[in-house]
């Protein structure tokens, strides 16, 4: 369970916080949704929830250990817990990496930790793959040789790689078409039912009202009031 209380996130040398008492509670094994329009602080919220910025004020808990600082600040046992599929497939993988390396990455810090019923990364890599639904051969495709609905599936598989309590994701169908919108959200969903905390942003409130248990906007989350 990933808890946020009475946070606020300002950007260095920016006069305003981008937001101010903002109270979030991600629960294992429920999707959480988060409403915003464009421009409103989705992704720096997300980016708070994934340990990668620290707030000027309030609490990050994760499984009821508060977390202090952002980034490699963090250890990496507990970095390791969560994970984040960022709004641009394009802009959050390195182009000279094929999708079977991009998937591995988070393995390749973390050798040691393969999920146990695991032997071996290749037997992950073709798990994780067969669950985002990707096949084989794009496996050794670079990122231009892909859509963006496929890449974006490798970087789910690389979310899920280290099969992390907590899943993030950021705008996970923005340009994407119904039926790989539909796969994706039924990934999240599963990965919930596994037991993990998901919490997804978007700016489509539709679909985050189908697909999610709860849902929230981002004013409601600054209001005080508490959200289920
Ligand atoms: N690194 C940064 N430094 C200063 N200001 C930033 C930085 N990143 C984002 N902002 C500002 O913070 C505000 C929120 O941005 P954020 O990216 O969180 O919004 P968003 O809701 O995710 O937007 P979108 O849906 O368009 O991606 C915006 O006003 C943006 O200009």
């Amino acid at each position: 369970m990933l808890v946020l209380d009475d946070l606020a996130v300002r950007y260095p040398g920016e006069p305003r916080p981008v937001f101010a008492g903002l109270t979030l509670t991600a629960h294992a094994r429920l999707t959480t949704g988060v409403h915003a329009p464009s421009g409103s602080g989705k992704t720096t919220l997300l980016k708070t929830a994934a340990l990668l910025l620290a707030p000027e004020h309030g609490n990050v808990t994760l499984d009821g250990s508060a977390v202090n600082g952002a980034g490699y600040a963090v250890p990496r046992d507990v970095r390791r817990k969560v994970g984040i599929v960022f709004q641009s497939p394009r802009s959050s993988t390195d182009g000279r990496l094929t999708l079977r390396q991009i998937i591995c990455a988070p393995l390749s810090h973390d050798r040691g930790r393969l999920r146990p019923r695991h032997k071996d990364t290749a037997e992950l890599v073709a798990q994780l793959t067969e669950q985002v639904q990707l096949s084989d051969d794009l496996l050794d495709r670079l990122p231009h040789q892909v859509s963006d609905g496929q890449l974006q599936r490798a970087c789910l598989a690389r979310a899920l790689a280290l099969d992390p309590k907590v899943l993030i994701c950021d705008e996970p169908t923005a340009m994407l078409d119904a039926p790989t919108t539909a796969v994706i959200m039924r990934l999240l969903r599963a990965h919930a039912d596994a037991g993990a905390a998901v919490l997804v942003a978007s700016h489509d409130l539709p679909l985050l009202d189908a697909t999610c248990d709860h849902a929230a906007s981002l004013a409601e989350l600054q209001s005080g009031d508490e959200v289920t």
